[in-house]
């Protein structure tokens, strides 16, 4: 288990920051190194990310030292989605199938979890996030067909795309977690615009199926004082509660958004029309 931390920054701190500054302190580079789990814990609601990559062998989510736990989800609610080859996950002893695009919650409580690929040629990769939790909730597993649809944008704001929301109230109970995954349509490439922010909650976003050669530019910061981020295939990126989250491509591209705070709902969005952001 390989971990980093990431500190909470205040955003007039933020608007002196250089592009070296802001990668390191919001962008999370490498998730997905074959046979090992890679976490980045961030004090924005005490949310951990990171990327399981098992090929030659089962990978066990220990803990890590930063949460002083006996196992990982002693006081942890984990959700993962997986995003390639057919996996199973375990959880204290039942298995679990999951293929491409299909979630898992994992409850409070579940002591032991371990991530495996059907097969090492064509091998699942898991992304986890993770927020502290106060009860115990049922584990469950939650595709396509169960999730939450949300069609947005239009083909004339090059902004069309599908948002299946997973792990969602009224989908499955989670203490403060909530996760899902946002396909843009062919032809379009501003994600999140209008963009929001959400002073009760932070969000992370993991962007993937992003073509060989291409890039998102991430927009974060304060929606007057906005910064990009330029990201690649399989990488993440912190969202405080203070900023915008929102980007364009250079082609369509897919992204993993999860989010942890105080309201599970959501609508709970401040809105930012285009015109207003600076
Ligand atoms: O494309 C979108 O719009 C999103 O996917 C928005 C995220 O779900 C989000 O930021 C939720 O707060
Ligand atoms: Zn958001």
């Amino acid at each position: 288990m390989n971990y980093d931390r990431r500190r909470a920054c205040h955003p007039g701190d933020v608007k002196q920051y250089d592009t070296e500054r802001l990668r390191k302190e919001f962008l999370v580079e490498t998730l997905f190194v074959k046979d090992e789990i890679n976490l980045s814990y961030s004090q924005y609601e005490r949310y951990i990310l990171g990327g399981a990559f098992p090929v030659e062998q089962a990978l066990v989510m220990e803990t890590i030292d930063a949460i002083k736990s006996e196992y990982f989800c002693e006081r942890r609610e984990l959700g993962v989605i997986n995003i390639a080859g057919d996996g199973v996950v375990k959880v204290d002893g039942k298995e679990y199938p999951l293929t491409a695009k299909e979630a898992i919650y994992i409850g409070r409580g579940s002591k032991e979890i371990v991530f495996s690929s059907v097969d090492k040629n064509n091998p699942a990769k898991f992304y986890l996030s993770s927020t502290p939790a106060h009860k115990e909730y049922p584990t469950t597993i939650v595709n396509k067909e169960k999730a939450n649809i949300l069609n947005l944008g239009s083909q004339a704001t090059s902004n069309e795309r599908t948002i299946y929301q997973l792990i969602v109230p009224g989908i499955v109970e989670s203490c403060q977690l909530v996760m899902g995954l946002t396909e843009l349509h062919e032809g379009s490439v501003w994600n999140t615009m209008p963009s929001h922010t959400h002073d009760r909650r932070m969000e992370a976003y993991f962007y993937f199926e992003v073509p060989q050669g291409q890039a998102v530019c991430h927009l974060m910061g304060e929606p007057q004082e906005t910064r990009h981020l330029f990201m690649h295939n399989e990488q993440a990126v912190f969202s405080p509660e203070w900023g915008i989250h929102s980007g364009v491509g250079t082609s369509n591209y897919s992204f993993i958004w999860g989010m942890g705070g105080e309201n599970l709902d959501y609508t709970d969005m401040d809105h930012i029309q285009p015109d207003e952001l600076r």
